[in-house]
C-alpha cells in the first residue's frame, strides 16, 4: 500500500514554487487508482514524490508501512525495487545502443545481482518480454526499430523486472493512437489481475482513467479537489472542476472505454475486435514495428 499524507512539495526556484499542497492519497494493495487533472496541476510531482525522486517539503510517504519520505541508502534501493515509475516517453528511458532483450536483462541484473547474459537474466528477460507481449523478433532490435506501443511494453517489462508490487504510470498511453492505447490498457489490466500489483495511473484523459481505475483523485493547482470511487465520481461529480473535465471528454457516440466495473465480465479486446471497432485507425497504423533499416545490424 502506498500512502501520501499531507504532503507539500515546494521546488526551490528561485523563486520557490509550491507545486503540491497538503495532498492525501492512498493506493490500497491490489487496486488501481487514477490521478487526473489538467497540465501543470502537480500530477507528475506526486508521482516522483511517491518514489522519492522529488523530496517532499512536509508530510509523509509510506510504502508497505515503511516511511520513504526523502529516502536514502538501503531504503532508497528497497523502494526502487518495490515501486516503479513508467513515463510517457519510453524511448527516453532506454539506451538507444542496447538491444531490447539486453535492456530488460539489464533491469533483471540490477534487481537480482546476476550478470547480464547469465542463464537467469536471459530466461527472466525473455519471460517478461513474452508476458508484456513484445514479439520475439523485436527482442534483438534497437529502441528506434520498435513502435511506440512496443517500446511502452518494453518499459513495463523493465519495471516488472524488479518484482515491483507498485507501478506508477505517468501518461503512459498519452502519445499512442487509440487502438494501441487499447492494447496497452488491456495489458495493464491483465497484469494487475494476474500479478496482483497496485497501480497509480496518472492521466489527463478521463475516458482512459475510467476504464482502468477503482478509485479516482482529481487534482487542480496542486490540490486534490475531489476523491472517490471511480463510478461515483464519474456518475455524480461533486466539484465544479470535475464536471468541467468530464464535459470535455470526447464521446465518439458513447464513452470510448467502459468503466472498470462494467468491464469486469468482458474479456480483453482481441486484436480482431480492436480492428473492427469504429475508433480503430487504418490497419497500417496499428502498432506495426518500424521497418529495420538496412545495415543497422
Ligand atoms: N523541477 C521543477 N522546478 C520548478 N517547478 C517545477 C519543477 N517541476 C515541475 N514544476 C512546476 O510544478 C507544477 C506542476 O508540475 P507537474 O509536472 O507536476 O504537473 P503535471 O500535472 O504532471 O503536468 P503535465 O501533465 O503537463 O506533466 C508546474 O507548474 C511546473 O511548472
Amino acid at each position: 500500500m502506498l500512502e501520501l499524507k499531507a504532503i507539500d512539495v515546494t521546488y526551490p526556484g528561485p523563486p520557490p514554487f509550491t507545486a503540491v499542497r497538503h495532498v492525501d492519497l492512498t493506493v490500497a494493495s491490489g487496486t488501481t487508482v487514477g490521478l487526473v487533472g489538467e497540465s501543470g496541476s502537480g500530477k507528475s510531482t506526486i508521482a516522483r514524490a511517491a518514489i522519492g525522486l522529488t523530496p517532499v517539503t512536509s508530510g509523509t510517504v509510506t510504502l508497505d508501512g515503511k516511511d520513504v519520505t526523502n529516502p536514502r541508502g538501503r531504503t532508497l534501493r528497497e523502494l526502487r525495487r518495490t515501486a516503479q515509475l513508467v513515463f510517457q516517453d519510453p524511448y527516453a528511458s532506454l539506451n538507444p545502443r542496447m538491444e531490447i532483450a539486453m535492456a530488460v536483462q539489464e533491469a533483471v541484473s540490477v534487481a537480482s545481482g546476476e550478470r547480464i547474459g547469465s542463464a537467469h537474466c536471459v530466461r527472466r528477460a525473455t519471460e517478461l518480454l513474452d508476458r508484456t507481449g513484445v514479439p520475439r523478433a523485436a527482442m534483438i532490435r534497437y529502441p528506434h526499430q520498435l513502435s511506440g506501443g512496443q517500446l511502452q511494453r518494453v518499459s513495463i517489462a523493465r519495471a516488472l523486472a524488479t518484482e515491483a508490487t507498485m507501478l506508477i504510470l505517468d501518461e503512459v498511453t498519452a502519445s499512442l493512437d487509440v487502438s494501441v492505447q487499447a492494447r496497452i490498457l488491456n495489458l495493464l489490466r491483465e497484469l494487475q489481475r494476474d500479478l496482483d500489483i497496485s497501480m497509480l495511473y496518472i492521466s489527463h484523459d478521463l475516458s482512459v482513467v475510467r476504464y482502468l481505475t477503482d478509485h479516482l483523485y482529481v487534482m487542480r493547482h496542486g490540490e486534490i479537489v475531489e476523491e472517490g470511487s471511480s463510478d461515483v465520481v464519474f456518475g455524480s461529480p461533486q466539484h465544479e472542476y470535475t464536471r468541467t473535465l468530464l464535459a470535455a471528454v470526447p464521446t465518439m457516440g458513447g464513452n470510448r472505454w467502459r468503466s472498470r466495473r462494467e468491464h469486469a465480465s468482458v474479456p480483453p479486446l482481441s486484436e480482431e475486435a480492436e480492428r473492427a471497432a469504429p475508433v480503430t485507425p487504418p490497419a497500417d497504423s496499428v502498432e506495426a514495428p518500424t521497418p529495420v533499416p538496412r545495415g543497422t545490424r
